[in-house]
């Protein structure tokens, strides 16, 4: 069942055009790669998906519901709630603790204290950094930090997770590593997963791969990657 759709969507800034019509669908559960050149959109694309920034022009509708018309108060509260986004750089709270960082969007909620920590601490548990927990993230490693980030991201079982090269600043050994336990969870709680990657590789652990090429879906078939029998997923 579809249950997030984006229809003709445009977006500028200023004079450049970043997207110039893009329609997709996306299903419950599935797990969508979005690739394609740099500059080609792919950011503005799940910024606009998320609600984080609102398209100029065509609509983008989650679960039968236009939430591009939301005000930006609604549209951050469905971030807190049944969306998650995952960045390139994890974007921890350098402050806080890796349990603290993934509780807060919990606290954020008003999930109690000691419920929020435990939750945090089968996330991290889950994601196999379990022994980061009462660390601060400029003591651990990259590939730490972004399975916290990951952590912290899935901590409040969103509906979708939209992932912009989550593991872009990774070598590709940990940065496989953490893609492939991000896609399991996933997987394990029918989530659904917007990912955006340069990588073919990457692209592999997705059910579908959407190629950009300047602003538009490029229909052509000639993706960056086909699928391989056998291959990753
Ligand atoms: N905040 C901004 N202000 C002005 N132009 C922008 C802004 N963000 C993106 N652009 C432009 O919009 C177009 C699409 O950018 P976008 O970041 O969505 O592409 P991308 O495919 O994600 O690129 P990359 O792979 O390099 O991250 C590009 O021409 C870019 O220069």
């Amino acid at each position: 069942m579809t249950h997030l759709e984006a229809r003709g969507m445009v977006k500028a800034y200023g004079r450049t055009p970043a997207l110039r019509g893009v329609t997709l669908d996306v299903a419950e559960g599935e797990i969508v790669a979005v690739t394609g050149p740099s500059g080609c959109g792919k950011s503005t694309l799940l910024h606009c998906l998320a609600g984080i920034l609102r398209p100029d022009a065509g609509q983008v509708t989650w679960r039968g519901e236009r939430i591009d018309t939301w005000s930006e108060a609604a549209r951050s509260r469905l971030r807190r709630t049944e969306f998650g986004v995952l960045f390139q750089f994890g974007q921890l709270v350098a402050e806080l603790t890796a349990a603290e960082n993934v509780a807060l969007p919990l606290l954020l909620a008003g999930t109690g204290r000691r419920e929020a920590r435990a939750a945090a601490l089968t996330w991290l548990e889950r994601l196999g950094v379990a022994e980061v927990a009462d660390v601060r993230p400029g003591e651990m490693s990259g590939g730490q930090q972004q399975r916290c980030a990951t952590a912290r991201a899935l901590v409040t079982e969103p509906r979708v997770l939209f992932a912009d090269e989550p593991t872009g600043a990774l070598d590709t050994l940990t940065g496989e590593q953490v893609l492939t336990q991000l896609v399991r969870l996933a997987r394990d709680q029918h989530t659904t997963v917007v990912l955006i990657t340069h990588e073919p590789r990457i692209a592999a652990y997705a059910d579908r791969e959407v190629t950009l090429r300047d602003g538009a879906v490029d229909h052509s078939g000639l993706g960056l990657h086909a699928p391989v029998p056998g291959g990753p997923r």
